[in-house]
């Protein structure tokens, strides 16, 4: 084989310049995924953020982003769609990310977590209302495999007038998340996409 010797003393192959931009075409890409956040306090980015780099530590091109700063799906292999619940709600952000998307995401493989402290304690009912929460996401879209449902965090901050109205237990600061759960559910993400490392 016609070969150069590189600084680390392997064989390189020579390739005439004008094929470089043809071997750079057809060179496996990592797959590239979208996690798509809705979040008022922070807590569902943060999980977003984790869920990006567990992706990240699998040889994918993952990015978190907020759903108000995403202007297309069209280059993302897979999307994934995330929001907390507030009174038994998605986001509206959340909402309109799906309504303006709806056509690209029904052509690529989606998959998508909910955020609530409801989450803590994955009753049937619970279970049953983070389902009805998230339906606005998992009614047009295709998901992929179990939904996420992440404990999140509360802070009497959150909700100072509604708050007042509020169990004790519901409105007291903690931070429930379950980071094992979280990186967990995303280590097993590109399998649920169908989406294979490089
Ligand atoms: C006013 C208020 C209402 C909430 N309602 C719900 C709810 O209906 N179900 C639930 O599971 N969690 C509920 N939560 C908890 C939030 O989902 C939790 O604080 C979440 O981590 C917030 O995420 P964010 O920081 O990304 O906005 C509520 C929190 C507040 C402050």
């Amino acid at each position: 084989m016609c070969g150069i010797k590189g600084p680390d003393h392997t064989l390189r192959p020579v390739l005439p310049s004008t094929l470089i931009p043809l071997a750079v075409y057809f060179s496996p890409m990592s797959p590239r995924i979208l996690i798509a956040y809705a979040t008022k306090h922070e807590t569902t980015r943060e999980i977003a953020d984790a869920i990006a780099e567990t992706l990240k530590e699998q040889g994918i091109d993952a990015e978190a982003r907020s759903v108000g700063t995403v202007d297309s799906v069209f280059g993302y292999d897979g999307v994934v769609i995330g929001s907390p619940i507030y009174m038994g709600k998605i986001l509206k952000e959340a909402k309109q990310f799906v309504a303006r998307f709806a056509g690209a995401l029904q052509e690529r493989p989606t998959a998508a977590f909910a955020v609530g402290m409801s989450c803590k304690d994955l009753t049937d009912e619970n279970c049953r209302k983070v389902e009805k929460a998230m339906e606005p996401v998992t009614g047009p879209l295709q998901i992929r495999g179990e939904m996420g449902m992440f404990a999140g965090r509360m802070n009497p901050s959150f909700a100072p007038v509604i708050g007042l109205f509020m169990r004790y237990d519901e409105a007291k600061t903690e931070d429930a998340r379950d980071w094992d759960a979280i990186r967990t559910w995303a280590r097993e993400l590109p399998g649920r996409l169908g989406i294979a490392a490089v």
